[in-house]
């Protein structure tokens, strides 16, 4: 069944040009291989009053409600917060690219959106992230925790950074571990990737870290980190099995990123099997 009219009635009904399903991206299919596409509705980049007011009258008609994006994905399902990532990257990056950095002509997007090209100089643009290495490091019996200023309070996270121009995963591991905490790694192991939106598209490659035994004391970086300290398995078990960071944060006691990102998968694969660090990649 096509939904094209249905569409195309809702954004008539709300004043916009039905022409906008031009820019909708293609962003999976279902298991009866239907295109599944997303569409951005254009609601914050209308006046802040006609936002809200078009907002409101959306809400009763699609029987739903707007909701922060963050606080979206973290009560999705694997599957439909991986499509919500893939539409919110996606639409973002198309809504930035609209310009060949060439010519300064306007580019123009493919059906799919996988792709713009200038009809000028015939670049075509596509899609991009950063790769980011997040590790955790551990001594054997402890792992090694951080937070930046710009998490929310309470919250710790394994050490992350962006790979520079030029550099292997495991360079870009060792550099930012001894960046951000002076430590010198010893093995490294692959465990996951996962897509993250925040704040623009990157692509996380997780890995777990070991450092020698006797060489443990860290340097915190204060221009990079607000906080990093050693954990127990214990400590960190236990921080794993509460869930409710808003409970947490005024208790004081400290909690880890939540289920959904690849920070938590790490952590918690850690806690199972403390040894998975050091064990050969
Ligand atoms: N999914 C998850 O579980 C987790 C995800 N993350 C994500 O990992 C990412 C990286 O972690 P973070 O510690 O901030 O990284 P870094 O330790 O690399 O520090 C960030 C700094 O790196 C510089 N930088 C280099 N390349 C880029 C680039 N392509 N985009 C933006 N900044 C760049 C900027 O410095 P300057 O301003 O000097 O140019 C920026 O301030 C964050 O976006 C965070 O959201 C982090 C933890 C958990
Ligand atoms: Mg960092």
């Amino acid at each position: 069944m096509s939904l094209r009219p249905e569409l195309e009635r809702l954004l008539a009904k709300f004043g916009q040009d039905t022409q906008r399903i031009e820019d909708s991206v293609l962003i999976g299919c279902s298991k009866q291989h239907e295109a599944w596409f997303a569409l951005d509705l254009g609601l914050n980049s209308s006046s802040s009053l006609n936002a809200s007011l078009q907002k409101a009258e959306m809400e009763i008609e699609l029987k739903g409600s707007f909701t922060d994006l963050r606080k979206a994905l973290f009560q999705l399902n694997t599957k439909d917060a991986s499509l919500l990532t893939t539409a919110q990257a996606l639409l973002r990056w198309h809504d930035a690219h609209q310009f060949c950095s060439r010519s300064g002509q306007p580019t123009k997007k493919n059906v799919a959106g996988s792709k713009r090209v200038c009809p000028s100089s015939k670049i075509i643009y596509y899609p991009q992230m950063a790769p980011v290495v997040i590790t955790l490091v551990s001594d054997g019996t402890r792992c090694l925790l951080a937070r930046q200023s710009s998490f929310p309070k309470g919250m710790y996270s394994a050490l992350a950074g962006f790979c520079d121009i030029g550099e292997s995963l495991e360079e870009a591991v060792r550099r930012e571990v001894a960046e951000e905490v002076g430590l010198e790694l010893e093995r490294l192991k692959y465990s996951a990737s996962q897509h993250w939106s925040f704040p623009n598209s990157s692509l996380m490659i997780a890995c777990h870290a070991s450092v020698k035994p006797g060489q443990t004391e860290i340097q915190v970086n204060l221009k990079e980190l607000e906080a990093a300290g050693w954990f127990s398995h214990d400590e960190v078990a236990t921080a794993l099995r509460r869930n409710n960071p808003y409970t947490q944060q005024q208790n004081g006691t400290f909690w880890l990123p939540p289920k959904l990102a690849i920070a938590h998968q790490l952590i918690k694969e850690w806690v199972e099997k403390p040894s998975c660090s050091t064990l050969p990649a």
